[in-house]
């Protein structure tokens, strides 16, 4: 099967299970990304359950209103049975590293925000060890080069995302060549490095439940 049809399987998968099994007038949580666009695109069968979205970009959020969801703040939605997004390497463990679309800020702080984590992925996501993918790491614009120092020391090959910023106007550095065997321990770690606003680690806020393909692992 090809990436993308195992990306909308497991879209369809999650829509079908957690939404179309939600209480009526649910807000749902919505990540960012290309398997989460296939989730999107499914959430019009399940219009009848779904009374807002929340949405961790403005990526998604354009697609959900274009597809007649309401999105609504977060301040306004309080907590959130369900958040579904994707990843870019996710452990036995459901840690998960995330941020290839630069929307991971939003996107940890939705899924803190949420009771259920779901996280949809294809075949190639699921890895042993993470870190093969870069880690990014979200940081305010002035302290890019402190940052990078501080990831140096700590034995990583620190990429600056030159020409992205994110949706909260701040920058991405991608951190190479590091074989993450703690993620608890690193996320920690990494997150009192001053200058960085959020680390695309999801170790303590792990997913609840993985879907690749058709079948949760
Ligand atoms: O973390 C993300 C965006 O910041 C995405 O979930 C992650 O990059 C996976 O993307 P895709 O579903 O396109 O493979």
């Amino acid at each position: 099967m090809s990436q993308d049809n195992e990306k909308r399987l497991a879209a369809e998968t999650a829509a079908f299970n957690y939404v179309g099994k939600s209480h009526k007038d649910s807000i749902i949580g919505v990540g960012t990304g290309s398997t989460v666009n296939f989730f999107i695109d499914e959430l019009p069968q399940y219009r009848d359950r779904i009374k807002a979205c929340v949405s961790s970009s403005e990526a998604s959020s354009d697609r959900l209103r274009k597809l007649g969801f309401d999105v609504m703040d977060l301040n306004a939605a309080g907590r959130l049975d369900l958040y579904v997004d994707g990843a870019d390497e996710c452990d036995a463990n459901k840690c998960l590293i995330k941020g290839g679309g630069a929307a991971l800020t939003r996107e940890k702080i939705v899924a803190s925000a949420s009771d259920k984590f779901v996280c949809i992925i294809d075949a190639t996501k699921r890895v042993d060890v993470l870190g093969t993918f870069p880690l990014p790491i979200e940081v305010i614009p002035m302290a890019r080069s402190l940052v990078a120092r501080e990831l140096t020391a700590m034995g990583g090959t620190p990429v600056w995302r030159d020409g992205v910023t994110t949706d909260n106007g701040n920058w991405i550095i991608d951190v190479h060549g590091w074989r993450i065997t703690d993620p608890v321990a690193l996320e920690a770690q990494l997150n009192q490095i001053t200058g960085i606003v959020c680390v695309g680690l999801f170790a303590k806020r792990r997913a609840d439940v993985v879907i690749m393909g058709n079948r949760e692992i």
